[in-house]
């Protein structure tokens, strides 16, 4: 927890005088037992109203002025707490802003999630408790044994005697329940990680009629976490009764030997009555500082998850110096793969193995290969998503790590397997891809991609507010807002990946043959599961558990290459038997 107590210097001043503030009120109450067993030994016990009156007057003065500095306590602990936990969200986000998708993949996005919300938040609470209550509770503690020892130190050898027993009972529950909430922790990113599932994959449970399942797979998770819950809850409830228990022995004990003190007039009644309310505030302290032990050991649990992604270094950083040169183009090759082997974090066997090829300025390439052979793997190197294991990536001839990643990334236009939008206008949505495009840059852009005629159909045009990232538009209405998006930047590489898998035939027809005659200056790469979607590109790459099997045009590659030849054998039957005719295999 200490290494995030940087995020608390600006809140020195709150830091300081919450808990000053917070002492006072402890002060004025630790003075209210002893004022009271003044009004009753003086006051009461001989009918003095005035007296009654002033020692009145002076707590409810004490009671007042208590509350101020409560409520100046409270100001400050939210400030501070508050601020804190905004600066380390940010900081976090910032952060993991930074990370590349390996770190991402290690640590899980629900994780990251949780992390941010429910982590801060426990830090946040940490930070509250201690401005208001780390100072105050023990001082209650020891205020309170010493005022008890002056108002009589015969009797607070009770205090003494319950006081070791108290604490052995804390012990007991915390190191019961402390490490659960460890392990509840970890279990709240489970059902974090199986709600997101399901509720980002809602549509598909529904239409595999897994409703039933995921409700299992939930209530296993919930149950998992609840029986955890529970147990805290079992053991931690035993913390009242066993101080009520306790106490209440403690306050037989003083009323037993105090009524002894009074009779042989050691001790008054209001000393005792005192007393007893001395005893009470003890134990209310020692449970607060009980609580504050489970606070910060459930904080502390959460400032090391916290940590471990500020900690974390990113694996994919810019280049120490400056290079200024890469804006000149080195290469007739945009893109080249030289030997290039990659393994995810967590494989055994490598997912790309010694992969070469290069894609000419222009050029439009082809990448085909059953589903897991390595397409989009490959893809994300270009951008530097992940860096290679072996072997180099270069973009106009320069290797991609020595390019700045914002850098590289602008001469690149992606558009994902799965069409990712944002809340916000469609316009908004197309202006991603270059924030000061005009409107005539997104209408063009819309055009290419044949999304304006139905973005024209709608009320609002480009100005249609797209919800929960699209949600009201069609998949291949957002396969194509996701293209407009890509070559609004007018990008040096545009890359498809199959993200014209949602398009009708016709659609995808026409889209191909938009880009090959308003693109000029750009090389395409498009991967696609249907060879149609290649078959007339400069060049073909054939995929084959992760190493290439084939390159070369459509015409070479029915000759040479029995991968390729079975795919589009497979999917000609398909086709034929589909739609009929394979008569949409135009363009590229
Ligand atoms: N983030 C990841 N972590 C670990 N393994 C991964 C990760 N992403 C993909 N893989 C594995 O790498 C292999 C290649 O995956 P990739 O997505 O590149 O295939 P693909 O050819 O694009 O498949 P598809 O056509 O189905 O999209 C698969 O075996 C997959 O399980």
């Amino acid at each position: 927890m200490f290494k995030l107590a940087h995020f608390l210097k600006p809140y020195k001043k709150e830091v300081i005088l919450g808990p000053f503030f917070k002492l006072l009120e402890a002060i004025f109450e630790l003075m209210i037992p002893t004022l009271m067993a003044l009004i009753i030994d003086n006051g009461i016990k001989l009918g003095d109203k005035s007296y009654i009156l002033k020692i009145g007057s002076i707590m409810i003065l004490m009671a007042i002025i208590g509350m101020g500095c409560a409520f100046t306590c409270q100001y400050y602990a939210a400030k501070a707490s508050q601020g804190f936990g905004t600066k380390i969200r940010k900081a976090l986000f910032q952060h993991i802003g930074t990370l590349s998708y390996s770190e991402i993949d290690t640590i899980g996005t629900s994780s990251l999630i949780n992390r941010i919300t429910n982590d801060v938040n426990q830090l946040q609470l940490a930070v509250a408790m201690l401005i208001r209550l780390v100072i105050r509770a023990p001082f209650l503690c020891i205020g309170g044994l010493i005022m008890a020892m002056i108002l009589d130190f015969k009797l607070s050898i009770v205090i003494i005697f319950l006081l070791p027993i108290f604490t052995f009972i804390l012990y007991l529950i915390m190191y019961k329940s402390v490490p659960l909430y460890k392990t509840v922790q970890k279990k709240l990113d489970n059902l974090a990680q199986t709600l997101r599932e399901n509720l980002s994959g809602v549509r598909v449970v529904r239409a595999f009629a897994k409703i039933d399942y995921e409700k299992t797979r939930f209530e296993y998770s919930n149950k998992n976490l609840t029986e955890d819950m529970i147990k805290v809850g079992n053991i931690s409830s035993l913390l009242n009764p066993a101080t009520a228990l306790i106490t209440n022995f403690a306050v037989l004990a003083v009323i037993w030997y105090g009524g002894f003190r009074i009779n042989i007039g050691e001790m008054t009644q209001g000393q005792v009555i005192a007393f007893i309310n001395y005893i009470n505030l003890i134990v209310l302290a020692l449970i607060v500082v009980a609580n504050l032990v489970i606070i910060f050991t459930r904080a502390s649990a959460s400032a090391a998850r916290v940590n471990e992604i500020l900690e974390m270094e990113p694996s994919i950083n810019d280049p120490s110096i400056s290079n200024d040169y890469i804006s000149l183009k080195d290469s007739n090759n945009v893109v080249e793969f030289r030997n290039v082997s990659f393994y995810y974090k967590n494989s055994k066997e490598p997912t790309l193995k010694d992969i070469s090829f290069n894609i000419k300025t222009g050029d439009v390439v082809g990448i085909v290969g059953v589903t897991g052979s390595g397409k989009s793997t490959l893809l994300n190197l270009i951008p530097r998503f992940y860096d290679t294991f072996k072997g180099t990536v270069l973009v106009n001839g320069i290797d991609v790590k020595e390019y700045p990643q914002e850098e590289l990334r602008k001469k690149i236009g992606l558009v994902p397997q799965k069409s990712v939008l944002f809340s916000g206008t469609i316009s908004e949505n197309i202006r991603w891809g270059l924030e000061n495009a005009t409107v005539t840059e997104v209408q063009l852009a819309a055009e290419i991609s044949q999304a304006s005629d139905f973005i024209e159909d709608f009320p609002d045009k480009y100005n249609t507010v797209l919800s929960q990232g699209g949600v009201n538009l069609s998949g291949g209405q957002r396969q194509r807002i996701a293209i407009a998006r890509a070559l609004v930047g007018k990008p040096e590489i545009l890359i498809l990946d199959d993200s014209l898998s949602a398009l009708d035939y016709s659609t995808d027809a026409a889209l191909r043959k938009s880009l090959k005659e308003n693109i000029h200056n750009a090389s395409i790469i498009i991967v696609s599961q249907r060879v149609s979607a290649v078959k007339n590109s400069d060049s073909i790459i054939v995929l084959d558990d992760g190493k290439i099997v084939g390159i070369g045009n459509h015409d070479s590659l029915m000759e040479s290459c029995i991968t390729y030849r079975e795919i589009y054998l497979s999917q000609l039957d398909r086709k034929e038997n589909t739609y009929g005719s394979p008569s949409f295999e135009t363009t590229f």
